[in-house]
């Protein structure tokens, strides 16, 4: 046996991957997650064994991980995991140095075998050939040209398309050094990987937050808009045109609608500003409130409710345009579009759209994106943009046959 193991120092890959297979093999809900701009990797493990279903009053569950699917639920409620076990790891420091993470003294496995007993958890059970197929582009753009006409007949303002991509994964996918991958390529993205057994697992890199509560401080965002990042310094030279500037201002005006709905008067906004999200480039404005000053201390679970489906994965008006995607888009979104994240842990609770992501099937991943249209997009440029979007989470997957 290497002697590294005897002594519990173990490789960053060793360690995560030991943890999630000894928690998977048992059959307990996992979530992975690394907030943008933080060294910290937190890994929260459910061990009660039950599938719990909560309503949105956030501000007073324990702490956890939500997850909530694109369709609002009858019962409008999401599934809750609950912190049984949680560790955080600052990817600032040698695993060693970290005096409070639990050490994985019995049968340590390799990364190799620990990567084996994850995707046999993640694999049993599913059978992907029933539960997922892949969008052609002819239907996407079919897709396209209506939500263009139901614009042009004046139905709509913007819709959000969205179609699938079905990917084989190499014999040799290992769940932990992608996820590690993505920690490193993207500081910027709520990195999270999730799973629950009868529900499923995935894993992502979202650039947006839908509701964000630390205190008494409130806020949420306005993401829309995209193009490629090009040259060396692609947040100074960017343009942006018409078609990109309205998607993103009716985003904008939908959080500023919420606000008003509930007569909320007293909020910060700042941008648009252009922000990078992987080698994409997204237009966005943010959005603060001081909770204890407006005496809004639910704003959360208020603003939760009123926010989902924003306009950045649904359209404008909501109601028509949600009816529109129910009726037209020949796939079930499931989790893409829905809603993920921390709730109450060290007193922060960070939910963000469940974008950029991929479930992951028995031995396939399945990857969502969707593109903002407005009277101005063109079909074929919407398809190209869902392939980068695709493309985000793909190159770390490592897959069968590489983009
Ligand atoms: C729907 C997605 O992105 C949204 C967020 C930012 C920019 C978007 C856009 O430019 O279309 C989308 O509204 C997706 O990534 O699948």
């Amino acid at each position: 046996m290497d002697t590294t193991l005897k002594k519990g120092i173990y490789t960053l890959n060793q360690y995560l991957g030991n943890v999630l297979a000894n928690a998977m093999s048992e059959g307990h809900q996992v979530a992975l997650w690394r907030k943008p701009k933080s060294s910290f990797l937190q890994v929260l493990i459910d061990t009660t064994g039950n599938l719990k279903r909560t309503p949105l009053q956030i501000e007073v569950l324990p702490a956890g991980f939500i997850v909530h699917p694109f369709v609002d639920q009858e019962d409008k409620k999401a599934f809750f995991l609950e912190a049984n076990q949680y560790l955080k790891i600052d990817l600032n420091y040698p695993l060693e140095e970290q005096e409070s993470l639990p050490v994985l003294e019995e049968g340590i496995e390799t990364s190799k075998a620990a990567s084996d007993t994850i995707k046999k958890a993640i694999f049993e059970n599913i059978n992907s050939s029933k539960t997922s197929t892949e969008t052609n582009k002819e239907a996407f753009l079919t897709l396209v040209e209506k939500g263009l006409a139901a614009i042009e007949a004046g139905h709509l303002n913007k819709i959000v398309p969205a179609r699938t991509k079905k990917l084989k994964l190499n014999q040799d996918f290992d769940l932990v050094k992608s996820i590690l991958s993505m920690v490193k390529s993207y500081p910027n993205a709520f990195i999270n990987f999730f799973h629950i057994p009868s529900i499923g697992s995935w894993i992502g890199a979202s650039p947006e937050v839908l509701i964000q509560t630390k205190g008494d401080n409130f806020s949420t965002m306005a993401l829309a808009g995209t193009q490629k990042a090009r040259g060396d310094n692609p947040l100074k030279t960017v343009a942006w045109t018409q078609k990109e500037i309205e998607e993103q201002a009716l985003v904008s005006r939908y959080i500023v609608d919420c606000f008003k709905k509930i007569r909320l008067r007293d909020y910060d906004e700042q941008g648009p500003k252009t922000v990078l999200a992987g080698n994409l480039l997204h237009l966005r404005s943010d959005f603060r409130v001081d909770m204890r000053r407006t005496n809004f201390q639910q704003l959360g679970s208020v603003m939760l409710e009123l926010l989902h489906p924003t306009s950045a994965v649904c359209g404008m008006p909501r109601k028509p345009a949600l009816d529109f995607l129910l009726e037209n888009e020949k796939f079930d979104r499931c989790l893409f579009a829905g809603f993920i994240g921390p709730v109450n842990i060290e007193e922060e609770t960070s939910i963000y759209v469940n974008l950029r992501t991929a479930q992951l099937l028995d031995g396939f991943a399945l990857l969502y994106a969707g593109a903002g249209v407005t009277e101005d997009s063109i079909p074929e440029k919407e398809w190209e943009e869902t392939e980068m979007k695709c493309e985000i989470i793909a190159k770390h997957l490592n897959l069968e046959n590489p983009l």
